[in-house]
C-alpha cells in the first residue's frame, strides 16, 4: 500500500532543458505530507494502474477535467511590494527623476502599517491569481512593515523571500526616506532577519529573509560591507540591482572606477544565494564572475524597456552558464503576470537580434544570435527562477515542491483559441503562454496545499 498524501492526474509541462519542453501526458504525481513530489509515474509503468485502483474514488486524488494542464507554479525573481501602489502610473521619467518623483514618495508611507496591511495583501492575493507562487521581494527601508510582507506570505501560503530595504546615504536619499545611518541598518537588517527565520519555522511552504541593499548608489561604504558579513553568517539570500541603467552604471563606476559586479564582490555580496535585478550592463568579465560566485540574473524585460536604455542580450549570459530567472520588476513593469514578462522577453530578444533603426542596412542593424524561444521564457519563469534561488521549485519532478498552477484552456470569458480535439499538445502550450489570463488559472497549489482557487 503506497502512503502519499495526494495523487494527480493529468497532463503537464515542464522544463527538460532551457530550450524544450517535456510533456508528461496523463502522469500521476504523488504528493508527500511535507507537499514535495515524491513520485512522477507515467501511464505505461506498471504502478500506475496500481495506484489508480488504490486512490480512485478517494477524497486526496484529483483527476484534472479536460482541456485542464499543469504548470509549474511562477517565481517572481524581482519585486517590488510597496510599488504595487503606484503600479501603471509614471513611467514617463527616466530611473533616477521616477525614483525620486514618484517612488520614494510613496516608499516612504509604509511606516503606516495599516496601509502596508491593505497594500501587501492586495499584491499577494493578485500574484497568487496570477500563478505566482514564489516571490523575492523588495519591501521597504521599515522593519515593521517588511515584516508584515513576510507574515502576508506566510498566511496566505505564497513561498515569499522578503527583504527589508538599506538606503542609507544621506547624499542620494531623500531625509524623509531612508535608514537613520548604516549602524542603525544593520541592526535593524539582522532583528529582521532573525525575526523572519523564527516566522519561517512555522510556515510549512517557507519564508526568507533577503539581505537587500537597494543599490550601490542607495548605500553608504560601510553598509554595504556590513550587510555582506550579515549575508555570511546568517547564510541568507542577497538581492539588489546591478548595472541597471547607463545613469546608474556610470554612476557606480565613478565612484569605484569597476563595474557593479566587482563593486558588490568586493563587499562580499555576491553569493551562491544573490540575486541582481537588470544587470544590463555586464561586461564578458562580469558575467564570469556571476558565473563563478553563483550570482543570479532578475531578468525584467518590461522594466527595461523603460528604464534600463537598452536590452540584455539574454542568450549570450545564458549560454555563459550564469543563472538566470524573470522577474516583473513591478512598478517598473506595469504587470503582475509573469506571463507578460514571458512575452516580452521573447519580443525584446527578437528586436535586439533583428534591430530597431530601419534607416541601417539589415546586416547592420542588430546583434546576432540574441533571440530566444518561448520555450526558454517559461525556463526563465519556472526552473530558471528555483535554480536562481537555490530552491527546490519550477519544476515537476521528484524532489520538487508541488508548487502548480492548474490552467484551464476553456475558461469562460477566456477560451483559448484551440479548436481541434487533437491539437498537438506543444501548440497547446504555446497557446496558454501568449493567452491564459487569471480567469483560466482555475487553482494554484504552493507545497502540496491549495493555496488559490477560481
Ligand atoms: O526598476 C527599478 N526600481 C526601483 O525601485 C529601483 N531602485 C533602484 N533601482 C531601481 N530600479
Amino acid at each position: 500500500m503506497n502512503d502519499y498524501s495526494r495523487i494527480f492526474l493529468g497532463t503537464a509541462f515542464t522544463s527538460q532543458s532551457k530550450t524544450e519542453i517535456q510533456i508528461l501526458k496523463d502522469y500521476l504525481f504523488c504528493i508527500d505530507e511535507n507537499g514535495m513530489i515524491q513520485n512522477v509515474v507515467a501511464p505505461e509503468e506498471k504502478l500506475y494502474t496500481t495506484l489508480i485502483y488504490e486512490y480512485k474514488g478517494k477524497d486526496n486524488f484529483y483527476r484534472l477535467p479536460e482541456g485542464q494542464y499543469i504548470l509549474p507554479g511562477f517565481v517572481d525573481l524581482h519585486i517590488h511590494a510597496p510599488q504595487w501602489a503606484q503600479s501603471g502610473t509614471a513611467l514617463d521619467l527616466p530611473l533616477y527623476e521616477w525614483l525620486h518623483t514618484y517612488t520614494f514618495p510613496l516608499e516612504s508611507k509604509f511606516h503606516d502599517l495599516a496601509f502596508a496591511r491593505e497594500v501587501y495583501n492586495d499584491l499577494v492575493t493578485t500574484l497568487l491569481a496570477n500563478g505566482t507562487t514564489t516571490a523575492l521581494y523588495f519591501a521597504t527601508v521599515h522593519k515593521e512593515a517588511s515584516f508584515l510582507l513576510a507574515e502576508i506570505c506566510a498566511q496566505k501560503g505564497q513561498r515569499g523571500l522578503v527583504g527589508k530595504v538599506v538606503a542609507d546615504d544621506p547624499e542620494q536619499n531623500p531625509d524623509y526616506y531612508r535608514d537613520l545611518d548604516a549602524k542603525t541598518a544593520l541592526v535593524e537588517t539582522e532583528e529582521f532577519i532573525l525575526d523572519v527565520k523564527k516566522l519561517a519555522k512555522s510556515t510549512k511552504q517557507g519564508v526568507y529573509p533577503v539581505v537587500t541593499p537597494r543599490f550601490i548608489p542607495s548605500c553608504s561604504d560601510e553598509a554595504l560591507q556590513g550587510l555582506g558579513e550579515l549575508a555570511a553568517k546568517h547564510n541568507t539570500h542577497v538581492q539588489s540591482h546591478c548595472s541597471e541603467s547607463d545613469w546608474e552604471h556610470g554612476y557606480v563606476k565613478e565612484r569605484f572606477h569597476k563595474n557593479d559586479a566587482f563593486a558588490l564582490q568586493d563587499f562580499g555580496l555576491l553569493r551562491e544565494k544573490s540575486v541582481m535585478a537588470h544587470c544590463n550592463y555586464l561586461e564578458d568579465k562580469d558575467v564570469d564572475l556571476f558565473a563563478q560566485t553563483g550570482t543570479a540574473i532578475g531578468h525584467c524585460p518590461l522594466s527595461n524597456a523603460y528604464f534600463a536604455n537598452g536590452v540584455i542580450p539574454i542568450s549570450r549570459f545564458h549560454s555563459k552558464g550564469v543563472d538566470i530567472g524573470l522577474g516583473t520588476d513591478i512598478s517598473a513593469g506595469a504587470t503582475p503576470s509573469l506571463y507578460d514578462n514571458a512575452k516580452q522577453a521573447v519580443v525584446s530578444s527578437r528586436m535586439l537580434e533583428d534591430g530597431v533603426d530601419t534607416s541601417l542596412p539589415p546586416e547592420k542593424r542588430g546583434v546576432a544570435g540574441s533571440r530566444i524561444t518561448i520555450n526558454e521564457a517559461f525556463y526563465l519563469a519556472t526552473a530558471g527562477g528555483g535554480e536562481s534561488l537555490s530552491l527546490p521549485v519550477g519544476r515537476l519532478e521528484k524532489n520538487y515542491a508541488w508548487d502548480v498552477q492548474i490552467v484551464d484552456t476553456q475558461a469562460k470569458g477566456n477560451r483559448l483559441p484551440i479548436f481541434d480535439e487533437k491539437e498537438e499538445l506543444y501548440d497547446v502550450f504555446q497557446k496558454m503562454m501568449y493567452h491564459v489570463k487569471p480567469v483560466n488559472i482555475r487553482e494554484v497549489w504552493v507545497q502540496g496545499e491549495k493555496v488559490h482557487s477560481n
